[in-house]
């Protein structure tokens, strides 16, 4: 006779519970982060949301294994983290671009795996495949001053990409692009992270590109640091622009509006 066999819940990529940061600085503590709870699981599109100062960054920094943590407890990769290794499993990118000048498109997307010391070969392949992926076909010998600030930024997703990391953090990564570059680029990282299949984790300071990229939501909150919510964003996959239109998408970045107090 066979047993009914219980559905297997795979664990979470990621396991906060009252995640807690204090900077200390001589005899003075400053709370940057408290009370984060979250599970991330693989392939989820995490944005990370709130006002200057409410701890992004600072999460990301523990994510990426930076900062410690003073409180709660963090789980990566399952519960005893053998699974994982920040330097080899994460994958970076900034507001800016970071390129160095010096280097060509290629060469830049080739360097984490050059300080990893991965197979140069199978690094060039996966680094014009990436390229491709991002948009870039045809740049790889460019340098870094012939492309746009966009385009920049998609050789710092690639390059964020070539070890294969099984989590991409990303602090306020289209901050420094205009308006129109900025609306072009959340569609490209939607198709990037569709294509990639991999866990992003993204920060901004803007409400709406929160709800548009998002497939959950965190909102954190300062003075004090808190994280004031964690929620699934429920909107039509492909997300196309028109969807900011939509009566569901202004539900939720009311919701945001009011957990931050700002209306
Ligand atoms: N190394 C540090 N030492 C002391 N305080 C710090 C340090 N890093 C950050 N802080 C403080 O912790 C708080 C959270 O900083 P963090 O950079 O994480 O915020 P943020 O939400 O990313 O801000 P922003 O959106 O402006 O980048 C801030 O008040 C900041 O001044």
């Amino acid at each position: 006779m066979s047993a009914v066999l219980a559905p297997v819940q795979e664990a979470p990529l990621i396991r906060m519970r009252q995640l807690r940061k204090v900077y200390r600085k001589r005899n003075e503590e400053f709370l940057a982060v408290s009370d984060v709870t979250m599970d991330v699981n693989a392939g989820d599109m995490i944005s990370l949301v709130g006002p200057s100062g409410c701890g992004k960054s600072t999460l990301l920094k523990i994510l990426s294994g930076l900062h410690g943590h003073d409180g709660g407890t963090l789980e990566i990769g399952g519960a005893d983290g053998s699974g994982f290794n920040p330097g080899r499993d994460v994958g970076m990118v900034f507001q800016q671009p970071l390129l160095l000048k010096w280097r060509t498109i290629l060469e830049n997307v080739l360097l984490p795996a050059d300080i990893l010391g991965l197979d140069r070969r199978a690094a060039k392949e996966r680094a014009h495949e990436l390229l491709d992926m991002v948009g870039l076909t045809g740049f790889a010998d460019k340098l870094p001053y012939e492309l746009s600030g966009g385009m920049q930024q998609r050789a710092a997703i690639a390059r964020a990409l070539i070890h294969d990391p099984k989590l991409v953090l990303m602090d306020e990564p289209f901050g420094a692009l205009d308006a129109l570059t900025r609306e072009k680029m959340n569609l490209e990282m939607l198709r990037i992270w569709e294509r990639s299949r991999k866990t992003f984790i993204v920060v901004t300071h803007s409400i709406q590109e929160a709800v548009f990229l998002g497939s959950h939501c965190a909102v954190l909150t300062a003075g004090p640091a808190r994280m004031a919510d964690f929620f699934r964003i429920d909107l039509p996959e492909p997300r196309k622009l028109h969807v900011k239109t939509s009566p569901e998408f202004g539900e939720y970045v009311r919701r945001i509006y009011d957990l931050l107090g700002v209306d």
